[in-house]
Formats: C-alpha cells, structure tokens, sequence
C-alpha cells in the first residue's frame, strides 16, 4: 500500500541535542514525536556494557541489534492518518555499524549480517520523507555529553564523538541519496529554534 502519512527523521551525534527538540519540533508541526528508547532498561544495559568496554566486538553487536530490531519495531503499526518526527532511524543504524565495524581490529561476520540485517529492515521500514540533521562539533556534542553526564555513558571517550561525527558527515549524505530522502541540514552548534525548522521540514517534504 502506498504511504500516504510522513515519517521524518531527526539525526545527530550523541547529546548533539535531538532529544531536547523532538517534542518542540512535533508541537511545532503538530507531528506525533517519536524518542528513542534511552529509559528503556536493556537499552540503558546494553549502552552501559557497551560504553565500560567498547572494543569488546560481543558488546557492541549486543547494543546494535538490539536497538535495530526496537527501531523496526517502534515504527510498525502506527496509525496512518498522523506524521512522525522520529529520533534517529535505521539509517543511524547504518552510520553506527560502519563506524564500529572500520574501527575494530579483525571485524567478524556477525558485523556484516547484522548490516544485512538492517538493510532488510529498511525494506520494511516506512519510508522517510526528510532527515533534519543536527549539525554540530564533535566538541560541542562532547562537551554536551559531559555536561547532561548520564551513567551509561560515563567515560564516553572524544574520539568516539569525534569519530560518530566523522562518519554522519561521510555516510549520512550517502545514504539519504541512496534513499532518494531529502537532507536538511541544520547548524545545532548554537541551538537553533524550532519554528525555524519545522518551516523547513513542511517546505521539504510538500515539494518533494
Ligand atoms: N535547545 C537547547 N537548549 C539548551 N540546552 C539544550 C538544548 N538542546 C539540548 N540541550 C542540552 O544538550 C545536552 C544534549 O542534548 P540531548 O540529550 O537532547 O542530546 P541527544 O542528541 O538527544 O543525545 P543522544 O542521542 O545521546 O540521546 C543536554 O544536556 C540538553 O539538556
């Protein structure tokens, strides 16, 4: 069935402030917001596990699929007479995985089906009308993650961020285009207002 309502998807760095404007930005649009699920506890688990030890290869496919499959699942069965704004999508997913997987020493296979894995997903998965993404310095979205200072991500180390922010700038672009999703790209180094983007985002998504 063709899709008629939209899905627009909100990307960043970690603490690039995503969550800060979701609700603001669905107000402003009178969208529904859709967060991510940091209060669930085995996400909170699994980030934890994942930040004490981020080489461990097990840690950090544990945290992905497990985030992978809650993304598919959060999405299903909504109703279709209302429009989205959702905290990340499958496409971080995407920036997430490569990004680990490049970093590891002797990535194994499990990093490549889990790739698959998402790539199978997206099939499924609504299409995205826009991404907006939140465009900041691996400085500032460190020195934010410091400040808002929550557990599971104590010791969260720069170049991790500076890493994340490295590889949405490569990808993020790569995969929109791949998608034929429109990228609006907003500079979040100082807080910017969400009337201003969600201008934007209606201007985006009834040209396109
Ligand atoms: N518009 C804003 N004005 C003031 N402070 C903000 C604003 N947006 C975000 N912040 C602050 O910046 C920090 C990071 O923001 P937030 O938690 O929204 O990031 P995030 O991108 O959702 O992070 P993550 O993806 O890791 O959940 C928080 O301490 C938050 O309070």
């Amino acid at each position: 069935m063709t899709q008629t309502n939209h899905f627009v998807a909100v990307e960043a760095n970690i603490a690039a402030g995503k969550s800060t404007l979701l609700p603001k930005l669905a107000e402003a649009l009178d969208w529904d917001p859709i967060q991510e699920p940091a209060e669930d506890p085995e996400f909170a688990r699994l980030l934890g596990e994942f930040t004490k030890n981020p080489k461990a290869p097990g840690n950090r496919i544990r945290f992905q699929s497990y985030i992978t499959q809650r993304r598919a699942e959060i999405v299903e069965s909504l109703p279709t007479h209302r429009n989205y704004l959702i905290e990340r999508s499958l496409y971080s997913d995407l920036i997430f995985t490569q990004a680990n997987f490049l970093s590891m020493d002797q990535p194994d296979t499990e990093f490549m089906l889990h790739y698959c894995e998402i790539q199978k997903r997206l099939k499924e998965y609504p299409r995205i009308s826009a991404v907006v993404y939140l465009h900041t310095t691996p400085e500032k979205a460190h020195e934010r993650l410091q400040y808002r200072a929550r557990e599971a991500e104590d010791g969260t180390p720069f170049e991790y961020i500076r890493d994340i922010h490295n590889y949405h700038e490569a990808i993020l672009p790569q995969i929109c285009a791949s998608m034929n999703t429109p990228l609006i790209t907003m500079d979040w180094n100082d807080f910017g207002c969400e009337h201003q983007v969600a201008e934007k985002i209606l201007e985006v998504v009834q040209k396109h």
